[in-house]
């Protein structure tokens, strides 16, 4: 017997498998910064990944995918760098509303490493340059970062949960400011972003056609 799907059912069923090989994937790229296996232990392990890689490939995508609405009506981008749960590269970073704007826990991985025991100084940017993107889209003024201003406090660590937070600060015609931070759990600012966003006139063009 044969159980009707809803539609899309498959596709979904799909992308749920994908986020779980994006994480293993996540896994594995630790597995690569910290393990100290021997060279002959090295190339065997790699020859096996060229062998994995190759079969992904046999059905590969243009571009990775792109932002959409889900079944449920809430707003994803699997594919993004920073939020894409099927994306490798993003921790992935699980954003919520706040009364205040946007708020993520979060946690460094040994990926992440910039001076040694703590993140780069480019990753903790990047977060923060989503933040600050995301309270911004929430005010209704979704828009491309113009400039982002960081001012690092204090290393951040991996292997331990901090939290980012950011809010709108002033709008003004397509320009849009916001402030954000990452902390440690009890509140000590490790990193600290203003950032300017810009609704592209092209968006205001598509969107008034
Ligand atoms: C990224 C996906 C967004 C999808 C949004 C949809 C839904 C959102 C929902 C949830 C998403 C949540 C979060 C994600 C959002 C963002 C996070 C990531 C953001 C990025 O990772 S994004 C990549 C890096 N970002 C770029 O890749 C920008 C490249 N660039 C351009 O695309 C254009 O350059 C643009 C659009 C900036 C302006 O182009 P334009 O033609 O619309 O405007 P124009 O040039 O006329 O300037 C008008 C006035 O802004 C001033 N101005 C212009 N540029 C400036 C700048 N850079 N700094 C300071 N002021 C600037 C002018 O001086 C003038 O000022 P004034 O009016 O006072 O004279």
């Amino acid at each position: 017997m044969t159980m009707d799907l809803a539609p899309g059912h498959d596709e979904e069923t799909r992308l749920a498998a994908l986020a779980v090989l994006a994480q293993q994937v996540r896994e594995l790229m630790d597995a690569v910064v910290l393990t100290e296996a021997d060279e002959d232990e090295v190339t065997s392990v790699t020859a096996e990944l060229v062998a994995l890689t190759e079969r992904l490939n046999d059905a590969r995508r243009e571009r990775p995918l792109m932002p959409e609405f889900a079944p449920d009506g809430t707003f994803r981008h699997l594919g993004n760098a920073v939020t894409g749960a099927c994306n490798p590269h993003a921790l992935p970073l699980v954003i919520e509303h706040t009364p205040e704007g946007s708020q993520a826990d979060l946690e460094f991985r040994p990926t992440h490493e910039g001076p040694p025991n703590s993140v780069h100084g480019g990753v903790s940017a990047m977060i923060l340059d989503h933040l600050l993107g995301h309270a911004v889209a929430t005010s209704g003024r979704a828009g491309m970062t113009g400039t982002l201003t960081i001012r690092y406090r204090q290393p951040v660590p991996y292997g331990r949960p901090v939290v980012g937070t950011a809010a709108t600060t002033r709008a003004e015609g397509r320009k849009t400011w916001a402030d954000g931070t990452i902390s440690l759990p009890d509140g000590t600012p490790l990193v600290e972003a203003t950032g300017l966003f810009i609704t592209p006139s092209l968006w205001v063009e598509a969107a008034s056609d």
